[in-house]
């Protein structure tokens, strides 16, 4: 892949994408994490800086400090518009009114908070007559490792072919901090989360797997070649069939047929 290439690819989707929208804006939820901060510079590059709002959504207690401080480091050194939401109360507010709520759960609060973030991006996309545009990656986008109607709710997903591994590399020519680049990247959505944990395997490994098996390469021979015995290369592909529900549109009962 040309890296090069491809950026300047990605920043023409973005005002593309936009001008066929008739909107002249864009909102961004910046992390603090590397997907996110590539995204937003890509934004400005696209759209300027006037163009791009940026919005941090830490939860306190649970958004490490670090990244509220990289998020707001980004957006100053795009110059783009900034605000900073706690979610924490707004978390608190759901689990407070669901009956039969489980404020313990990590995974099922994670994904509500994912969903609260998404309907915070909207709410600034209405107002403003912009565009959310996403940050997820190929990696996350084949494995399903995102919220559906989360983080995966977007207008458009700019860096959506580009493996993770690719993220890094377009974050380094892009102008990304390298303190952002060098952190490990999480979904922050519960204390001590990281990708490379709940996946099980390093971006490096996956991405060498899903490149190999996607070209049609033998499984027992891609577990192999990346060192991994095939019961984890399994669970992998495992995880891509089981998530293909949120690559697709919602199915529709048809009744054609029935239709006089
Ligand atoms: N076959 C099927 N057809 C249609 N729909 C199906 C389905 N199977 C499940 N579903 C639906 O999907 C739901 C499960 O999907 P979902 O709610 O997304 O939840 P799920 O995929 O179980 O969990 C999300 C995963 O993504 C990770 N994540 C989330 C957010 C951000 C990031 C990050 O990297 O920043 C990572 C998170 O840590 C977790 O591992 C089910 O409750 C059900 O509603
Ligand atoms: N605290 C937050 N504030 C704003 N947006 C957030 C926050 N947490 C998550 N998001 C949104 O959810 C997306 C998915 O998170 P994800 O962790 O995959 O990406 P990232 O944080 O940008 O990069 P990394 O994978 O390196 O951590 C983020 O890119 C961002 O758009
Ligand atoms: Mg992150």
């Amino acid at each position: 892949m040309d890296i090069l290439q491809a950026k300047e690819r990605i920043v023409d989707f973005i005002r593309k994408k936009c001008e066929g929208a008739g909107v002249t804006g864009s909102v961004v939820g910046i992390s603090g994490g590397v997907d996110s901060a590539l995204v937003a510079h890509l934004a400005v590059e696209a759209l300027g800086a006037e163009n791009v709002l940026g919005l941090h959504l830490p939860e306190l207690n649970v958004t490490p400090p670090e990244d509220v401080l990289d998020a707001t480091e980004v957006a100053h050194g795009l110059g783009i518009e900034f605000r900073t939401i706690d979610i924490g109360g707004i978390v608190q507010t759901y689990l407070a009114n669901m009956p039969g709520s489980d404020p313990s759960n990590k995974y099922v609060n994670g994904n509500l908070k994912a969903r609260i973030r998404m309907s915070i991006l909207y709410y600034y996309a209405n107002l403003g007559s912009r565009l959310v545009a996403g940050t997820g990656n190929k990696t996350e986008i084949l494995l399903g490792y995102y919220t559906k109607y989360g983080d995966g709710g977007v207008d458009l997903e700019p860096i959506g072919d580009l493996y993770k591994t690719e993220v890094f590399q377009m974050a380094e020519i892009t102008g990304v901090s390298g303190g952002i680049i060098d952190k490990s990247p999480s979904a922050a959505l519960w204390e001590d989360q990281t990708d490379e944990n709940e996946l099980g395997h390093s971006y490096d490994t996956i991405d060498n797997i899903l490149i190999k098996m996607l070209a049609g390469e033998e499984a027992g021979a891609v577990a192999l070649e990346c060192g991994v015995p095939e019961s984890e290369l399994d669970k992998l592909l495992q995880r891509v069939d089981s998530n293909m529900h949120k690559r697709m549109l919602p199915p529709v009962a048809d009744l054609a047929d029935i239709r006089s």
